[in-house]
């Protein structure tokens, strides 16, 4: 029997509608609205396409949201000073710097320079270094935070299940560990890392009952370095040439879908998996910055 969808785009549906009952609530309590910017520097066409799928989104919840452009010459201090802007501005709960940045500005000297409190990709190392000391109470990035919900929405805690991540980057491997070794709700595993130079990488995902991968590289994972019954989550998100589409491009995960979806028991599709949750959880966070600053 083929494996289960865990479908994105319904799980995401669904908690977009529960965040914008809770703004809907919000408003009434306080008169304000949770709010979010977007800051986008240069003309890339995906990061065009994701920063407007996100202002989208964040209006549809009733968050109040601002996109700014700069181009793509931008100088480092130019950009710094306009996070600092945002983060003295009372208005804004949310500041999320599309990724990656131009080659002359410093990503890491621009993330450090936000607001840890309004840090809603939980990319400041002071929010990292939270979540990877198990703390609860932290803004957690979009994209692991969001198949973590993905899995206890669908059955599959990774309570006390072997986990094996494929993929050690700061946005999505690192993070992903992070979240399922914490204590509690969504946690509780048992994590194996591993990633592209992995000798036998099939030996370590064959052990996985939670199997997540996010190399960035189409077919990375094939039905033969899967366990019959396990979950596979697919954080990829590849372009590849379609002269026959329309957009002249397909999109295609890490995983080898057609045949993983023959052994997995559950499996996520590209598109409509993990990226439409990255959205999503990107609103919840906006809304959970809007009401811990109401609590100081
Ligand atoms: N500061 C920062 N934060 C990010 O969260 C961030 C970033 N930079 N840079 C780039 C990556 C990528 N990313 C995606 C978000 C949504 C989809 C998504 O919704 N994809 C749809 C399809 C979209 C399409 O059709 O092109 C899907 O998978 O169904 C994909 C990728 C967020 N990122």
């Amino acid at each position: 029997m083929p494996a289960q969808l865990i479908s994105g785009r319904e799980i995401a549906a669904t908690i977009r509608s529960d965040l914008a009952e809770r703004v809907a609530r919000l408003k009434a309590d306080t008169g304000r609205v949770p709010g979010l910017a977007t800051v986008l520097v240069g003309e890339d066409p995906a990061s065009q396409s994701y920063v407007r799928m996100k202002n989208s989104a964040a209006k549809e919840a009733g968050i109040h949201s601002e996109q700014i452009t700069l181009p793509a010459d931008t100088p480092e201090a130019e950009l710094l000073g306009l996070v600092a802007g945002l983060n003295a501005n009372p208005d804004i709960h949310g500041i999320l710097v599309q990724l990656p940045l131009p080659g002359q500005i410093d990503e890491q000297k621009v993330l450090e320079a936000i607001d840890p409190a309004k840090d809603v990709d939980g990319f400041h190392p002071v929010n990292v270094g939270k979540l990877s000391t198990g703390a609860t109470d932290v803004l957690a990035p979009c994209t692991p935070w969001g198949v973590i919900q993905m899995l206890l929405r669908t059955g599959n805690s990774p309570r006390g299940k072997h986990c094996v991540v494929v993929g050690r980057s700061n946005i999505v491997g690192r993070p992903m560990a992070s979240l399922l070794l914490r204590r509690g709700e969504g946690g509780d595993a048992t994590v194996t890392v591993a990633h592209s130079r992995t000798p036998d990488l099939g030996a370590i995902t064959r052990q996985a009952d939670i199997l997540i991968v996010a190399v960035g590289r189409p077919d990375t994972v094939t039905a033969d370095m899967v366990r019959p019954g396990a979950v596979v989550i697919d954080v990829g998100v590849n372009r590849v040439d379609a002269p026959d589409t329309d957009r002249g491009y397909r999109l295609v995960g890490d995983v080898d879908f057609d045949g993983v979806r023959e052994v997995a028991s559950w499996i996520t599709p590209v598109p409509g998996g993990v990226g439409p949750m990255t959205i999503t959880m990107l609103l919840s966070n906006t809304v959970d910055a809007f009401e811990r600053s109401l609590e100081r």
